[in-house]
């Protein structure tokens, strides 16, 4: 059987008459974590907007072998005249699974995402961000997702909670070989966290750098972590996406002393661009 792919390929959106996504195109398999990271207003959200079907295509084309996506926002999005388990077993129940089968996976589940069996009982607003942001996690993953869409769900916790639930998704992601796409300002995130990184520009949104990860993700320490953003950080695509100023030359952008850790990665570029991307 062939491994589920996502495949974008010369992907256009526009707003009214404003173009914000031009030609982007890309693939992403079973069992790849892929960061879209690009400053804010690029398009991040629209494009995932896209690839889960919440916006409608109007150019270019998107196909999809995986048949059971989910999306977690910003927000948790938590129903608030339901309990935490109530949440969490939803989908489950819209499939049909008796009650007390889908609250015994429930429970299993939030348990090892850092819910008790007290917090299973509260709804939302009796909960913190953080525990809300459990249940959403829970939620989404509950249903066995082939295809995770990320638009930075944990972008309002501190960064100790942040690196918990990365780390329990990750654990969960690579039991299961679900495929992530993440939306992230953080270029730190993205390269504690993906194989891939697809930089975006503004104006219009489109993909103006692809770097590949070598580092197995299980191995990537906190001085891998830092030193690898700083190499991203020295590359000239990124400055100018995120505006920052251009360096004054020094080691790092000396040939040679880029990207060790990660490649640039043009594999799923388009074809028939004669640009980098
Ligand atoms: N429904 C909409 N109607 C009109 N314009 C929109 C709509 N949604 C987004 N936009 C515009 O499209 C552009 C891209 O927005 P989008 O939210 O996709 O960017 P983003 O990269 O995810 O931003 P951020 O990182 O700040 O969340 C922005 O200029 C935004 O104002």
């Amino acid at each position: 059987m062939n491994t589920p792919r996502l495949t974008v390929s010369h992907l256009e959106h526009s707003f009214v008459r404003t173009q914000v996504l031009a030609d982007i195109s890309f693939s992403l398999e079973a069992g790849e974590v892929c960061a879209l990271v690009g400053p804010s207003g690029c398009g991040k959200s629209t494009l995932l907007h896209l690839c889960n079907g919440l916006l409608n295509l109007q150019d270019g084309d998107l196909a999809s072998d995986f048949t059971n996506p989910a999306t977690l926002f910003q927000q948790p999005r938590l129903l608030p005249w339901k309990t935490a388990l109530d949440n969490i077993a939803l989908s489950l129940k819209a499939r049909g699974m008796p009650h007390a089968q889908r609250h015994a996976q429930a429970v299993e589940l939030a348990v090892r995402l850092g819910l008790t069996r007290e917090d299973l009982d509260k709804f939302p607003r009796q909960l913190s961000g953080g525990m809300q942001s459990r249940v959403a996690l829970a939620r989404a993953l509950l249903p066995q997702p082939d295809l995770l869409l990320l638009d930075e769900p944990f972008s309002a916790l501190d960064i100790g909670l942040k690196t918990e639930l990365y780390a329990l998704l990750q654990a969960l992601q690579a039991e299961r070989g679900i495929a992530v796409l993440m939306i992230t300002h953080d270029l730190m995130e993205a390269v504690l966290l993906s194989d891939r990184i697809l930089l975006m520009a503004a104006e219009p949104g489109r993909i103006v750098g692809r770097f590949a990860l070598h580092q197995a993700r299980a191995h990537r320490d906190d001085a891998w972590v830092y030193q690898t953003t700083a190499q991203l950080l020295q590359q000239p695509v990124v400055r100018e996406s995120f505006g920052l100023p251009t360096p004054r030359a020094h080691a790092e952008t000396r040939p040679g002393t880029r990207l060790s850790a990660l490649t640039e990665d043009n594999t799923d570029a388009p074809k028939r661009s004669p640009s980098r991307c």
